[in-house]
């Protein structure tokens, strides 16, 4: 046997192969994926981008493992519990602190009581979360501050596959910068594989170490771009040649996507 492809199995956190999703089955099916291949290897950090209602959140949903696929084969070597999500929304319960809304999946899990606090710490910290704001309520934070705890929730499980939808979609350009930075740094620390939904080209360069982009519906991967960038990823990045050449070529994909 080949020795690469059984590293490279070893290796492997999602692999899709002629996946189709169909919604509304049996009665009027709508087809939101067809013939979908795709590979990801542990440690990666993929974003996926391309035009609105074009199938992003369905594979994302897909490679999840929240949506089973119609046809085809998807394998996702995570365990249930080893898989975090983040959204758009910060979707955080308004009566819980910051502190208790980052310990929910503790509890949902049913990890030890005497840790819990310990841990839920830990993650706001890491999500660059005030500690001086631990006790505070939702309506008590602003959008980016209810997205770090959204983010030490999702961090809080030491998830192997974590999954984000346009988490930073409505916050202000420099806060999402700012944002990037961190998860960036985040993911370059603990390796975690990253599969995040955007319709930010910067923001998806910036991040990943590959960027696939989709046409749709029905959705399909119609560009695989690997992201060449050194992996310390610094601010001043952003003006470089390099990242704006790779920027360049990623919009072109886009907008062919989109025609
Ligand atoms: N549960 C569902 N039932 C039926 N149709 C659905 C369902 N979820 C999504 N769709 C349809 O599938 C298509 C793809 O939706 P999806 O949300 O995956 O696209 P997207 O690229 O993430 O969109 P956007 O960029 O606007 O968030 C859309 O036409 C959408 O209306």
């Amino acid at each position: 046997m080949n020795t690469t492809s059984e590293s490279n199995a070893a290796d492997l956190a999602v692999s899709l192969a002629g996946v189709t999703l169909d919604y509304g089955r049996p009665r009027s099916v709508f087809r939101a994926l067809e013939s979908v291949d795709l590979r990801i290897s542990a440690g990666e950090f993929v974003s996926i981008i391309g035009p609105s209602g074009c199938g992003k959140s369905s594979l994302l949903r897909t490679i999840a493992g929240l949506e089973e696929p119609t046809s085809g084969i998807s394998q996702i070597v995570a365990a249930p519990a080893e898989r975090s999500f983040v959204f758009q929304e910060s979707n955080l319960l308004p009566w819980r602190t910051a502190l208790a809304n980052a310990r929910l999946p503790l509890e949902l899990i049913g990890a030890e009581k005497s840790t819990r606090r310990k841990r839920c710490e830990a993650a706001l910290e890491r999500a660059r979360f005030a500690s001086a704001d631990f006790q505070k309520r939702p309506g008590a934070l602003s959008g980016g501050m209810r997205m770090r705890v959204a983010l030490a929730r999702a961090f809080v499980t030491e998830p192997a596959l974590l999954l984000l939808d346009e988490p930073f979609a409505a916050l202000d350009d420099l806060l999402r910068q700012k944002l990037n930075d961190e998860l960036r740094r985040d993911w370059s620390l603990n390796r975690w594989t990253g599969v995040f939904v955007t319709h930010n080209v910067a923001e998806a360069v910036f991040l990943s170490t590959r960027v696939l982009v989709m046409s749709g519906p029905p959705g399909r991967i119609v560009a695989d771009v690997p992201i060449d960038l050194p992996e310390q990823r610094r601010e001043e990045l952003r003006t470089s040649t390099e990242f704006t050449t790779l920027v360049r070529s990623v919009a072109s994909n886009l907008k062919e996507a989109a025609t």
